[in-house]
């Protein structure tokens, strides 16, 4: 199996506290409608060199970036300084873990200043892998959601058992494997892990189950680029529709770690 090892940006808005408030404060739906916008032209730009962006914060969105060098980076930039009224900068890591390389992506912004500094702006800053590292995309899906949730209660109640569950998945997975996981709409969240195998994914979904009532299945992708191994890892996630299985992992994961 080709070696995991993660390339993350973090993208940050540069100087977007004070941009908000000058001369005085700008209207939410005005901001709201921005950060929309960048986030969608910013998943097309990423996604045209095959990574994935999420929007975390939307000040600050995590990239995983495999496979995009410090050019690809700066066309991003660029495109973004030519559409809006603000910048970004982008911090660039790799590590064995997404923890890792979004510990390393951040410091390397941190490094060059304040996120709150208006003369640090359009940093770009890193090392993107010099050879190929592959990344393992994990699909998480609610069973049934739409039957036990969406049809049966109303919709704040649903968003709310679905944020619990998003939020047990996201701490386990960061605390017992080094695992970034991000809400993806609906009741779906994608963890980018690194080399987990088949019982770590089973260990995850009990753990939200015991801890948030909240029952899941997942699909599991490996290869060199997020795009890919997103698509194998939705793919896997059909299996398990077809098949009742709560875990499908792409052919190569079986060789993965716990
Ligand atoms: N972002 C994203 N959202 C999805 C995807 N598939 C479904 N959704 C969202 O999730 C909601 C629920 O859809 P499903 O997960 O297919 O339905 P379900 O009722 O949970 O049924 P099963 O998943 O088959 O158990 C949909 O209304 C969409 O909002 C996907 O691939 N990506």
């Amino acid at each position: 199996m080709t070696r995991t090892e993660t390339q993350v940006t973090l993208i940050q808005i540069d100087n977007y506290g004070p941009w908000t408030v000058a001369p005085s404060p700008k209207r939410e739906p005005d901001l709201q409608t921005l950060q929309s916008r960048l986030y969608a032209d910013l998943s097309q730009l990423v996604a045209h060199h095959d990574g994935y962006v999420f929007f975390t914060r939307f000040d600050n969105m995590i990239a995983v970036t495999n496979g995009i060098d410090l050019a690809g980076h700066r066309r991003i930039q660029d495109a973004v300084s030519n559409r809006y009224p603000v910048t970004v900068s982008l911090g660039v890591a790799t590590g064995a873990s997404p923890r890792e390389a979004v510990g390393e992506a951040t410091a390397n912004l941190q490094a060059a200043g304040s996120a709150q500094d208006g003369e640090r702006t359009e940093i770009l800053r890193g090392d993107p892998l010099c050879e190929e590292g592959a990344v393992q995309i994990a699909h998480f899906d609610v069973n049934d959601a739409t039957s036990q949730y969406t049809d049966e209660l109303n919709a704040f109640e649903v968003f709310r058992h679905i944020d619990r569950g998003y939020s047990a998945l996201l701490e386990y997975m960061y605390d017992a494997h080094d695992s970034l996981s991000f809400f993806i709409g609906g009741d779906n969240v994608i963890s980018v892990t690194a080399g987990l195998d088949r019982p770590a994914f089973d260990a995850a979904i009990d753990h939200v189950e015991e801890t948030a009532g909240i029952e899941l299945k997942v699909g599991v992708g490996h290869d060199l680029r997020a795009g890919d191994a997103g698509m194998a890892a939705k793919e896997a996630l059909e299996r398990c529709r077809e098949r009742g299985t709560r875990v499908e992992v792409g052919a190569s994961e079986s060789a993965g770690r716990a």
